[in-house]
């Protein structure tokens, strides 16, 4: 796993980002407040509000760059839906050089479909990120093409340790199960903070102390994990008194049909729908 080093991020070259929504949003928040140089960032996003242009504008990225403002960008970051696709590959095989690395973020879309609408030897990077890198502390499982190069897998990663840890995995079907366990799952904590909420209210609480509970709860949860060195089980056996409450609600969470079967078709479902992305 590889995290963020210290200094300014300097890819060394411009870098285009293709959709600026949700995910590739927080990537280019995150490269700016890692101190790239905005000068050197490029974006296409027809859907960007105005105000969010000029705030860009202002900071020096240009956004909606014209043929001859930026050639060879040491790398194209694609994150539109993955049904866009073959509506935002054309802009980034055309400002693509040969030294580009094209980072694509799309869920399902695999290193093959990502090539056809490429030159042939373009060095290609199938990434999945996930939404806490809006924080700093997103996880990216990334796979290389065959004409990435050292050089331009370590620009990818730090590109990508902007907003979090980057791990690698050298065959390509894993990103489906990465994007089912990391890419989606952010989805499952906060679904599970809802229905924990739910069922406080249930067990008498008022709801907006049930929601404050239920938040906090997971909140702390989340740094206690992420600052001690012992593994969630332990952490888990550590709030589990003999025969207490926790023993007793682990009994029902713990069961056959519990919560390690759901989440396994859970993660099973969401594995299968990347694959059915690819087409
Ligand atoms: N959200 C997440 O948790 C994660 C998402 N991803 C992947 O990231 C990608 C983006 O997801 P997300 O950020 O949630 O989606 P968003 O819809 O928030 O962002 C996509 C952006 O791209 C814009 N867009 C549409 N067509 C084009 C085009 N031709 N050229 C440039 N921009 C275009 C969209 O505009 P408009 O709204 O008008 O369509 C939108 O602003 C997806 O492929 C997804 O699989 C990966 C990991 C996690
Ligand atoms: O739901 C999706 O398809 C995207 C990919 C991972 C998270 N969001």
């Amino acid at each position: 796993m590889t995290s963020h080093e210290a200094g300014p991020l300097d890819p060394g070259g411009p870098v285009l980002l293709v959709g600026a929504g949700k995910m590739g949003g927080a990537l280019l928040d995150g490269w700016l407040a890692r101190g790239l140089d905005p000068k050197t960032a490029f974006v296409i996003d027809p859907a960007l509000p105005d105000v969010a242009v000029e705030k860009l504008e202002r900071l020096g990225c240009t956004v909606g760059p014209q043929a001859g403002q930026l050639s060879n960008p040491v790398a194209i970051l694609v994150a539109v839906k993955p049904q866009m696709a073959k509506a935002a590959l054309p802009a980034a095989a055309a400002f693509a050089g040969p030294g580009t690395v094209i980072i694509s973020i799309m869920a399902g879309t695999t290193l093959s479909t990502l090539g056809r609408g490429l030159a042939e030897r373009q060095a290609i990077v199938r990434a999945m990120p996930n939404t806490p890198a809006a924080v700093g502390r997103g996880v990216t499982g990334c796979v290389a093409g065959a004409h990435v190069t050292a050089d331009q897998r370590a620009l990818t990663d730090r590109l990508l340790t902007a907003v979090g840890d980057v791990v690698w995995v050298e065959e390509e079907a894993l990103i489906d199960a990465v994007t089912g366990v990391s890419g989606s799952g952010p989805a499952y904590v906060f679904l599970m903070v809802e229905a924990l909420a739910r069922a406080g209210v249930s067990a008498g609480l008022p709801a907006d102390l049930a929601q404050t509970l239920a938040r906090k709860t997971v909140e702390g949860s989340g740094v206690l994990l992420s600052q001690s060195a012992e593994p969630p089980e332990v952490l888990r056996k550590n709030v589990t008194s003999p025969n207490g409450t926790t023993a007793a609600a682990l009994d029902v969470l713990m069961a056959d049909d519990g919560l390690a079967p759901l989440m396994e078709r859970a993660v099973a479902a969401a594995t299968r729908r990347a694959k059915e992305l690819a087409g």
